[in-house]
């Protein structure tokens, strides 16, 4: 098991907006109320927003841009013309569309249009955001942030969508070879088909689970109205303050980050991230 080096203690600051003068002076005109950006509001309701800041160490995780769906930066979004329905039967009780679910079998959400179970449907979960809200940022020893569950999460939960930009191959090697020339962090994932997701400057928190070689997580591809969604689950019951890790092994893009040395501290460690590296890095 991985458990995280915890060295921080995150108290509840004071939380307080301002809004730029300009912008009262619309919403006045407009007579319309301030409201917050949706994320901010996720953010602050499941409490993450106060995980931000460690006070013990005053050092911040890397900035980026929370996204709560994948930005195609090179093509639009693809539309699905004909939701494929399952035959489960609505249930008398309870939730439908369980494990025998053939919709959920292929890893495909229902959709609400179509489910015949409707609104007890259990097989929209990244339609209805069913993820888990008791996730913090943390200082890791060596691998730098990485994220710890702060409630129990049970085997097979669905935990947090890998979100980010959409590009394809091509531009992610370019990127590599530019923008990201000087980066020790690598925050991609294979999407599908020559195309992959780049978290580096926009993304969700899932960007910031490390590689464990004896992960409690592991990735899924989920196909929804024409698009995929990678879901981060749960491979086994993770208790609190566990780190999460998933093998990079089998879904990070073919980069640099290869090779790189692994330093999640499981007693069968490879001793490297991702597949064995073809020659020996300087
Ligand atoms: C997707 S990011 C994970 C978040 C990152 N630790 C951070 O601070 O933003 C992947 C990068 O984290 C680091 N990393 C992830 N897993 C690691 C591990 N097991 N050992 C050492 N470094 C790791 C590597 O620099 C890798 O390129």
């Amino acid at each position: 098991m991985h458990s995280g080096g915890v060295n921080s203690i995150v108290e509840p600051v004071p939380f307080t907006f301002s809004l730029p003068l300009h912008q009262g002076s619309i919403l006045l005109n407009l007579e319309r109320d301030f409201e917050l950006p949706l994320d901010i509001i996720e953010e602050y309701e499941s409490g993450r927003l106060f995980g931000w800041t460690d006070y013990s160490t005053s050092k911040k995780p890397p900035r980026y841009i929370r996204i709560l769906h994948n930005a195609y930066v090179e093509r639009k979004v693809r539309k699905e013309e004909h939701n494929a329905a399952c035959h489960c039967l609505p249930p008398a009780n309870g939730v439908g569309c369980g494990d025998d679910c053939l919709n959920r079998m292929m890893f495909i959400e229902c959709d609400p249009s179509t489910c015949p179970c409707g609104e007890l449907c259990s097989n929209q979960r990244f339609r209805k955001r069913q993820f888990v809200k008791g996730l913090k940022v943390y200082l890791t020893e060596g691998r730098g942030w990485g994220i710890m569950a702060k409630e129990f999460i049970q085997q097979g939960t669905l935990i947090t969508e890998y979100r980010g930009e959409i590009i394809s191959d091509k531009t992610c090697q370019e990127r590599i070879r530019t923008v990201y020339k000087h980066q020790k962090n690598f925050y991609f994932l294979d999407y599908h088909k020559g195309e992959v997701i780049d978290a580096c400057s926009k993304g969700s928190e899932a960007r910031f689970i490390n590689h464990g070689c004896d992960p409690n997580c592991h990735i899924e591809k989920w196909s929804r109205g024409g698009e995929f969604h990678l879901g981060v689950f749960a491979s086994k019951d993770i208790l609190v303050d566990t780190e999460l890790f998933y093998d990079y092994n089998f879904s990070l893009f073919d980069t640099e980050a290869i090779g790189q040395e692994c330093r999640c501290g499981s007693s069968n460690c490879r001793g490297f991230l991702g597949k064995r590296p073809s020659h020996p890095r300087k």
